[in-house]
């Protein structure tokens, strides 16, 4: 098996560079010219990928060039992988790891793959593709970070995963028209001089009538088309809080993983079902 690896930092929250290495944009610079076959990147919704998506590629960028095909497993805050579906490899497997330090994100790129052919496969690939791969995965880390942290200046709107016994709270928006009907967290935009942390605080209470404290984080941000940043905080109930309510929104309910999965959620929300499911599991 050979095995390169990267490491490199970058000026983000991890939750925004995890959002950067999700995009549809940082595939197609990563890999020169990638075609998506599946997915919601390739129907343009976010433009970030959920796992299940799959890209096809040709590699190295040559006339001897082959075709693969990788699919998505994991996209969350601390990693993004994927394996190989198609292609004359044995097994390939590429792999993002985020580490939260000081100030920023420590970013770890790294390729593991067996070539067929056995010894004089491992010679080509090391002999041939080192250099390559190398340039590619550098070229895809600047392209996160040029998206990170362009993201990492924008307003935040947070939204809220609150869990009781399985069941994730969700609410239905009653406006604007575009949205009506849809589901999304409890949540709204941070106010200036305010901590994310509070905002979450002061939403439920506006929105659900309900007293929280924020816990974590969970999933990574989504950019939103307005130009913020949506980002995700996991709350529990204070013990004496009321129960939530619909006060702003059509209804509130608690749903579970199968109800979650059919729910008629806000487009982004839908890229982070996959990452509120983990934490009905949990
Ligand atoms: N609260 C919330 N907003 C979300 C989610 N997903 C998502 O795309 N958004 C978008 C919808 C809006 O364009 C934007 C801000 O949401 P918001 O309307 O709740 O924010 P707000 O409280 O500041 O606004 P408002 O009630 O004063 O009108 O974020 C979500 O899960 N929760």
């Amino acid at each position: 098996m050979s095995v390169l690896r990267d490491t490199e930092w970058i000026d983000a929250p991890v939750a925004t560079v995890a959002a950067a290495l999700r995009h549809a944009r940082t595939a197609e610079r990563g890999l020169g010219a990638s075609r998506m076959v599946r997915g919601h990147a390739a129907a343009g919704v976010g433009e970030l990928f959920v796992p299940g998506d799959e890209i096809t590629f040709r590699l190295p960028p040559t006339r001897l060039s082959v075709g693969l095909r990788t699919r998505l497993e994991r996209a969350d805050a601390q990693a993004l992988s994927s394996v190989l579906v198609r292609g004359p490899l044995r097994q390939l497997r590429h792999e993002s790891t985020l580490t939260e330090v000081d100030r920023g994100t420590l970013l770890t790129e790294s390729l593991q793959w067996t070539a067929p052919l056995g010894a004089l496969g491992r010679l080509i690939g090391t002999a041939l593709l080192r250099r390559w791969i190398l340039r590619l995965l550098a070229r895809r880390i600047d392209t996160v970070r040029a998206l990170a942290q362009e993201w990492a200046t924008r307003p935040v709107v947070v939204g809220t995963a609150i869990v009781r016994r399985g069941r994730l709270l969700a609410q239905q928006r009653h406006y604007p028209a575009k949205h009506a009907g849809r589901w999304e967290l409890p949540g709204g935009r941070v106010e200036p001089g305010e901590s994310e942390r509070d905002a979450v605080v002061r939403e439920c209470k506006e929105e659900l009538g309900m007293d929280v404290v924020p816990t974590g984080r969970i999933g990574t941000d989504v950019p939103l088309d307005g130009g913020m940043l949506l980002r995700l905080y996991t709350a529990e109930p204070t013990p004496s809080s009321p129960e939530p309510r619909a006060v702003e929104h059509r209804a509130v309910r608690w749903v579970d993983t199968s109800e979650m999965t059919g729910l008629d959620w806000l487009e982004t929300d839908r890229l982070l079902v996959h990452s509120l499911r983990s934490l009905l599991r949990e």
